[in-house]
């Protein structure tokens, strides 16, 4: 028998103006407890049985059906680019998951790392992240969430600009790389694999005086949903606006002592936060009603990723910080729970028992 833990931290995207190009790889673990058996002791589709430990208190039930299920289906989608049809007799995954679904934590983009490393391990693939990436991006085409789950820290992302035939490969629809269940019964379709090198990152220092307190709301807002608000094309001063800041993001937040007005000022955003307050009740409020100047340990405010998680940086005051953004919420019937978190700087790792 072979047994062991793969540990994948969550992520909150954008971080205000960098909109599908800056993650933060935060301290809340999705874990999968992974068992290989050599010997069958039942028949199991796929040869995976999983086992699932909601501690997000999400109302969502997730699949245990490993042709459904997303970890498991994109395990599956790594397994057969590399010819291997279905898991090693017998795998069970027993998945233990704190992070809240569809709330602006990465939790779609850290079950997507996750489902990658376990075809990975499972098929003894020996891949290197930088091509386990590809295939994320195959799946999650936007690269902040899932770089920063992969490779831990505080990163900015970006897309190669791909040959034609590469493109097309890139831009397959996602049925076809993940396709419809079929009932258990194995197409023998063989997926498309992801072109090399289709996205990359770098890491930029953090700041260590600087924690990340996640004010988490009671409702689901689907990541397609908020980017459906999105508009198509945007003023040359919305984007002005964004580079200027996105630019000053990360000298802001690497530089130690942190410097709250220059940090405050960094983290706005006019491409995206603006569009999503028609999904979050009180957003553009709760983005603009206390600074550094009236709140003694505030550095910065922004919706986490496309929400409604709001993350507000801090040094100190974390729990009248939180407060104060429950407040808010709550002037709109809206009720919350927080989380004091920290950058997750290790990434996704394999321990073997
Ligand atoms: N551990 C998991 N196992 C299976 N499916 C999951 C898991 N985590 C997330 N999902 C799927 O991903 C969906 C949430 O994805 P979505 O992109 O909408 O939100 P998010 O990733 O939490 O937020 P954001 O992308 O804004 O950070 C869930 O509804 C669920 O279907
Ligand atoms: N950059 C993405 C992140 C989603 O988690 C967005 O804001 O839509």
């Amino acid at each position: 028998m072979t047994s062991f833990v793969i540990k994948i931290p969550c992520s909150s995207a954008n971080i205000g103006p960098g909109f599908d190009v800056i993650g933060l790889a935060l301290s809340l673990h999705l874990d999968l407890h992974v068992t290989v058996e050599a010997k069958p002791s039942s028949q199991l589709p796929f040869n995976c049985a999983i086992t699932y430990e909601d501690q997000s208190k999400s109302v969502e039930q997730i699949s245990l059906d490993p042709e459904v299920n997303l970890i498991t289906r994109v395990a599956l989608y790594v397994l057969r680019c590399h010819d291997q049809r279905a898991f090693p007799v017998e795998t069970k995954v027993h998945i233990v998951n704190p992070i809240p679904l569809g709330r602006g934590l990465g939790s779609s983009g850290t079950a997507v790392v996750a489902g990658v490393m376990l075809g990975n391990e499972v098929g003894k693939l020996g891949l290197s992240k930088e091509r386990l990436l590809d295939y994320c991006l195959m799946i999650e085409r936007h690269p902040d969430n899932v770089a920063a789950s992969l490779f831990g820290g505080f990163v900015g992302t970006y897309l190669n600009e791909l040959k034609p035939e590469d493109v097309a490969r890139k831009e397959i629809p996602l049925s076809e790389v993940l396709p419809a269940p079929a009932g258990g019964v194995d197409t023998g379709i063989r997926p498309p694999a992801p072109p090399m090198a289709i996205g990359h990152y770098r890491k930029f220092n953090w700041a260590p005086e600087i924690k990340a307190i996640a004010i988490i709301p009671n409702f689901v807002v689907p990541t397609a949903n908020a980017r459906n608000v999105l508009p198509q094309t945007y003023s040359r001063a919305d984007v002005v606006f964004n580079l200027q800041r996105a630019a000053l993001l990360p000298a802001a937040l690497g530089s130690s002592p942190p410097d709250p007005d220059m940090i405050f000022l960094a983290m706005q955003d006019k491409v995206h936060q603006p569009y999503r307050k028609t999904l979050i009740p009180g957003l553009t409020e709760i983005l603009q009603f206390m600074t550094p100047a009236t709140q003694p340990g505030l550095l910065g405010i922004c919706l986490s990723g496309a929400g409604p998680t709001i993350l507000a940086l801090a040094t100190d005051r974390f729990t009248e910080i939180a407060d104060r953004i429950i407040a808010q919420f709550a002037s709109n019937d809206i009720s919350c729970q927080w989380k004091l978190l920290e950058p997750a700087h290790d990434g996704a790792t394999v321990t073997y028992n």
